[in-house]
């Protein structure tokens, strides 16, 4: 049994991630982590059932000394992450990150947190599959379309722009994209923003609303003719296998490790 420490149980992908790993035959829940007093276990909280009784901690150094966790997954906010990820990587506890929104310092802090204790992070910026398999498609195409932008869709709770797919999108096609510039030479701005934020020249759009829940478009553009790679998770069901396979995963390295793509196979291990 892996032994499991979540934080942000009840958020949209922690409460959704908690049923998932009560589910789970080769996991154990054994610790939630919360910003604020919600009960001495999850089950006295309204949104789960009588029989999750799982304690929740409001501090992370007490999870960490007494639950002992195998692995601490977290589900929570751009402002939280860092912390709880510092923290465990020094009591070498493994760390898989689903949060989106950290600094590129803060994940290079991270890395070499890792590296330091020998003890592996696994950040996730997408646990859907379809997800993953856009961004790969991405790079592909990018080696022959190097003229591209990326539209993101999102429900409009989202703390971070752009998301952490669209970042890693980018930065996927970054390495096969010959840098080169984009649209007119002499294109201007009439309105602040209006052509989005540039990952290395590349745009990204980022679009916030309610009805949303995570969407993407890649589009390229070459002469006569367009590319649009596009992905849709419609429910946060879609993350999960993405989760318990982050989980099972950690436990066979110490690295530090970006993106699930580094991790699957060509057999199809996510279905
Ligand atoms: N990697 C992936 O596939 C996915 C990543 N995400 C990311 O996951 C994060 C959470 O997303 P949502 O669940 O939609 O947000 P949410 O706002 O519904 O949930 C976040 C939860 O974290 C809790 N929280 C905040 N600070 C905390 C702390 N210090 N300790 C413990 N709990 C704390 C909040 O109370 C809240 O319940 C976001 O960064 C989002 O971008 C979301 C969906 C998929
Ligand atoms: O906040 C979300 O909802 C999501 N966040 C992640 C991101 O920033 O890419 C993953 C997915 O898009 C859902």
């Amino acid at each position: 049994m892996i032994r499991v420490a979540l934080a942000g149980p009840r958020g949209r992908m922690g409460s959704e991630a908690v049923h998932t790993l009560m589910k789970n035959s080769s996991i154990d829940l054994v610790a939630v982590l919360d910003y604020k007093e919600i009960g001495k276990v999850l089950s006295e909280t309204s949104i789960f059932p009588a029989n999750y009784e799982i304690p929740v901690y409001n501090k992370i150094e007490e999870l960490l000394q007494i639950e002992k966790p195998d692995v601490f997954l977290d589900l929570t906010t751009p402002e939280s992450v860092y912390d709880h990820a510092e923290h465990c990587l020094t009591k070498q506890v493994k760390v898989v990150i689903g949060t989106t929104g950290m600094s590129e310092k803060q994940s290079s802090s991270l890395q070499k947190l890792s590296d330091e204790n020998q003890t592996a992070c696994i950040i996730a910026p997408n646990f859907a599959l379809g997800a993953i398999m856009m961004m790969k498609f991405a790079k592909m195409a990018a080696a022959y379309f190097p003229d591209v932008e990326i539209i993101e869709l999102h429900h409009d709770q989202k703390l971070d722009a752009p998301s952490g797919t669209a970042t890693k999108t980018a930065s996927l096609i970054s390495e096969v994209r010959k840098p080169h510039q984009q649209g007119h030479p002499e294109e201007k701005e009439v309105l602040q923003g209006a052509r989005g934020a540039s990952y290395q020249g590349i745009p990204i759009h980022s679009v916030r609303l309610p009805g949303f829940t995570a969407h993407q478009k890649v589009i390229f553009g070459d002469t006569g003719q367009l590319l649009t790679i596009q992905h849709d998770s419609m429910s946060r069901q879609s993350f999960m296998s993405g989760i318990v396979f982050a989980i099972e995963k950690v436990m066979q390295t110490n690295d530090y490790i970006v993106g699930l793509e580094n991790l699957l196979t060509e057999e199809g291990d996510l279905r």
